[in-house]
This record gives structure tokens, C-alpha cells and sequence, in this order.
């Protein structure tokens, strides 16, 4: 870590063992609907917990609770201990895969920069040391072969990485990424998992919101699965099991375990269609 940035985190250390991301009680609602409630989750450092649920589970509205961006109805929400603030060099972001228009005027390396200036207070880090420091993130990534191609002519694998570049430039403890996977083919999907799990394994904990398990299977340490009724928490082989989605769904839900994917399928005939996870059995099938 460099000088500048254990400044920014010298106000914010937290004693040992205390989680990077905390829910107690946590409970959230827009008006009268309660999209999740009783909530409770840990993610240590190195940890990565994925995200997992139908559409309109709450898993986009989780991310922006933990980004200071949305107040929870009721519980406690904290980041390394304290309450997350918006803009907080202390948490990556890594929003929904959505293409860069070819005539964005910006080089890869200046969306990385962003990453760098945008959180920063107090004197700015002299341009030889940022440019150091921002070759040193695209090459995290794998992405230095391109840090000068404007960022609007890159692949949507190439963005991604250049999106995690950006994310981590303030060496965050945690790493929140939603849907970092979407719209991009099986060898890239993989190419991301890699650097995200590169920076789990360097310590950072990662929240990872998915439709896809399959991707981050090998990866995963707990899966937090939000559904109709209910939520439950635990690892993948606890989780994603016939009879926990089955409950979770309030109808039958098959979970396939073959040549180490899992397969769900749902088998009753009264689904609600926003509510069904066949979408993540054929985003699976195809995966
Ligand atoms: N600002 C808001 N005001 C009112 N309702 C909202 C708001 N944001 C989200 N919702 C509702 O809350 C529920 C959860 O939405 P959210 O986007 O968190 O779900 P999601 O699991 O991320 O869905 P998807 O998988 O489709 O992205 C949905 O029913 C949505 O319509």
C-alpha cells in the first residue's frame, strides 16, 4: 500500500477480526414493501460471500445499503465497524456490466486515475507517482497492454478489468461487485473471476452479485440467497440444496449437482415469472 493511501485509511483502522462487512437485524423497505428483512451477514477479509436471487430480491438494493446510498428500515449495517458513508475510499465498487460508448473521450488508464482522484482529499499524488501507481493497477488486472486505448473501444471483458482497476485504486477491505459477469462469454467471465479472486486472496473481502454460480463456484465461501420467502445464508453446499430453494421459493425447486455445476430448476406449476429462478438456470445452461 502506498504512503498516500494508508493516510486515507488512518482514520478508519478497526481492531483485529472485526468484519470487513456486518449486517444485524437488517431490514429494508421501499413505502410498505419490505424487499428483505432479519438480515444477518459477515464478510471477513479474503472472504468471498456471493449474492444470489431472483429479480426483485434486493440484491442491486443490498449493494446500494452497503454503499451508504440506501438507509435500512431497521438493524445495523456497518463497514470495518462503522456505518458505510458514500464515497468511501474503504469500499470498491464494480457496478452492472454496461458497455462504454466507443466515443468516450477517456484512455483505460484515465479510468483508473478516476479511481485514484475521485476519493481523494488533502494534496493529490505528484503525476509521476500516480502514473507508477496506476501502471501498477492495470497490470494487476492484466490490462497494460491496453492502458492507452480509449476506454469506449475495448471489449467488454477488457472494460471490466479496467472497471476493477478502478475500483481497487484506493485499496479498499472490501470489493462489492454487481453483476461484474453480465454479457460477457464464459472465457472472460472466468478472466474476471480471476482478478477478483486474485484480490480475495491478497485479503480484500468481496461481495459478489450474480445471477450465475457457476463462474464463481470454486471461489465462493458463502452464499447469501435472497428469495420470495425468505433468505438464507450459509456455504454453497448448504445452501443450494432441493429442500433449502425449495423453502426459500415456497415451491418445489430441483438442484442439480453434475460434473461440478449446479443446475436449479423449478418444477411447480404456480411460479411467479419475476420470481422464478429458471432465468438463472438458463443463464446457467448457457454458461
Ligand atoms: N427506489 C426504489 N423505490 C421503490 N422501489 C424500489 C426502488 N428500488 C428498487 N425497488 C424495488 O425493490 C425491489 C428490489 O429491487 P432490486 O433492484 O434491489 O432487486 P434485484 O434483486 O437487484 O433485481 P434484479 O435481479 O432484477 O436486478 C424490486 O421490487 C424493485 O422494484
Amino acid at each position: 500500500m502506498s504512503t498516500a493511501d494508508s493516510a486515507d485509511h488512518a482514520d478508519s483502522a478497526a481492531p483485529a477480526g472485526t468484519p470487513a462487512l456486518s449486517l444485524r437485524g437488517a431490514a429494508l423497505s421501499y413505502g410498505t414493501h419490505e424487499v428483505w428483512s432479519d438480515l444477518d451477514l459477515d464478510v471477513h477479509p479474503g472472504e468471498l460471500v456471493a449474492v444470489l436471487g431472483p429479480n426483485g430480491s434486493g440484491k442491486t438494493s443490498l449493494v446500494r445499503a452497503v454503499l451508504g446510498q440506501q438507509p435500512l428500515t431497521r438493524g445495523r449495517l456497518e463497514v470495518r465497524g462503522r456505518r458505510p458513508r458514500a464515497g468511501s475510499p474503504e469500499i470498491g465498487y464494480v457496478p452492472q456490466q454496461r458497455l462504454i460508448d466507443p466515443m468516450t473521450p477517456l484512455r483505460a488508464r484515465d479510468l483508473v486515475r478516476q479511481g485514484l482522484d475521485g476519493h481523494r482529499w488533502g494534496v493529490p499524488l505528484p503525476s509521476r507517482r500516480m502514473r507508477t501507481r496506476v501502471d501498477e493497477l492495470l497490470a494487476a488486472v492484466g490490462a497494460s497492454a491496453y492502458g492507452d486505448v480509449p476506454v469506449g473501444l475495448l471489449s467488454g471483458g477488457e472494460q471490466q478489468r479496467v472497471r476493477i482497476a478502478q475500483a481497487v485504486a484506493t485499496d479498499p477491505a472490501l470489493l462489492l461487485c454487481d453483476e461484474p459477469l453480465l454479457s460477457l462469454d464464459l472465457a472472460h467471465q472466468r478472466e474476471v473471476v480471476g482478478v477478483i479472486d486474485a484480490r480475495r486472496r491478497a485479503g480484500t473481502a468481496v461481495l459478489f452479485v450474480t445471477h450465475e454460480i457457476n463462474p464463481v463456484l470454486d471461489v465462493v465461501d458463502k452464499v447469501l440467497y435472497l428469495a420470495p420467502a425468505g433468505h438464507r445464508v450459509g456455504t454453497p453446499e448448504e445452501v443450494l440444496t432441493t429442500e433449502s430453494l425449495s423453502q426459500l421459493y415456497g415451491t418445489r425447486v430441483e438442484v442439480l449437482h453434475h460434473g461440478g455445476r449446479v443446475l436449479i430448476a423449478a418444477t411447480g406449476a404456480h411460479l411467479d415469472h419475476d420470481c422464478h429462478p429458471a432465468g438463472l438456470l438458463e443463464a446457467e445452461g448457457a454458461a
